[in-house]
């Protein structure tokens, strides 16, 4: 199965925002992928963590979940709508929630993202605080879905930007193992040029299984720099695919024969002794 990753450099306008993940995942759909990923705050990077509230949606209606429904419909793809604000019953909280939307636009997965970001990015003054903890509330499930290529069936699990700092999340996600790992993320600048591609291939060798990381990568125009380099890896720890900076839609292919030959040869996920 052919999967794109979709790099964005999403602004604070909603609107904009949602027509180029259109364009985008069109791109991907056109280069022939059957599973399209979108990065983590697809539809809107706001100045403050509370800007969100305006742009938040109540889960199952409005405006970006009708877009990327219809989209994966209309494409016949499976979309990982990489992460949306989502309203809760708390007035002053929402989720950063990953959707997953079927090939006939029905939903089938949420993800809220476990782990929420804290950082103080230095730089001249003081420093720029990061933190979700302020506005979000944090998810308490791992999720995972299955994906239908046609031939043979992909075990998807999901997780967000953060979370890929938590191994512990990936190994809860290997019950039954994953054979692709989306990883929808919006790492800063400075995180991401330490961390970024050590983690993914971290944990695609570890878990032995794919990995999709679509990010936001640019400067934005709240004056937030992301890391970008959207990648695919697979379950060696190759990159297959990256895009460094700016938009883009990078793909690679799901070989099953390769999946299976790294699992056969180097049987670790069934050598844990401590589960
Ligand atoms: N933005 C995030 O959620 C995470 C990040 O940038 C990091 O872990 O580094």
């Amino acid at each position: 199965m052919r999967i794109a990753a979709v790099q964005m450099v999403s602004s604070t306008s909603f609107e904009h925002n949602l027509q180029r993940a259109e364009a985008l995942v069109r791109e991907a759909a056109a280069a022939g992928a059957k599973l399209v990923a979108l990065p983590e705050n697809f539809a809107f990077m706001g100045r403050a963590d509370t800007d969100k509230f305006e742009i938040a949606e109540a889960p199952g209606a409005g405006p970006a979940q009708r877009l990327m429904a219809g989209l994966a419909a209309e494409l016949s793809v499976w979309l990982i709508a990489g992460s949306l604000p989502l309203r809760t019953g708390d007035p002053t909280r929402l989720t950063n929630s990953c959707l997953v939307y079927g090939p006939d636009g029905a939903p089938v997965a949420r993800y809220d993202k476990i782990h929420l970001f804290r950082y103080d990015e230095p730089g001249e003054g003081a420093p720029r605080r990061y933190d979700e903890g302020a506005v979000l509330v944090a998810g308490d499930a791992p999720q995972s879905f299955l994906a239908d290529d046609g031939e043979r069936q992909w075990r998807v699990g999901l997780s967000i930007c953060y979370d890929l700092r938590f191994p512990e999340l990936y190994r809860a996600l290997m019950h039954p193992p994953c054979e692709l790992i989306a990883v929808p993320s919006a790492f800063t600048y400075t995180t991401g040029r330490a961390h970024w591609e050590l983690l993914l291939r971290a944990r695609a060798v570890e878990n032995q299984c794919y990995v999709i990381a679509p990010a936001q990568g640019g400067l934005h125009d709240n004056s937030r720099r992301t890391w970008g380099h959207t990648m695919i890896v697979d379950p060696w720890g190759e990159v297959l695919a990256q895009q460094p900076e700016q938009e883009g839609v990078v793909t690679a292919v799901l070989d099953p024969a390769r999946l299976d030959e790294v699992r056969r040869r180097l049987p670790c996920l069934e050598h844990r002794r401590l589960r």
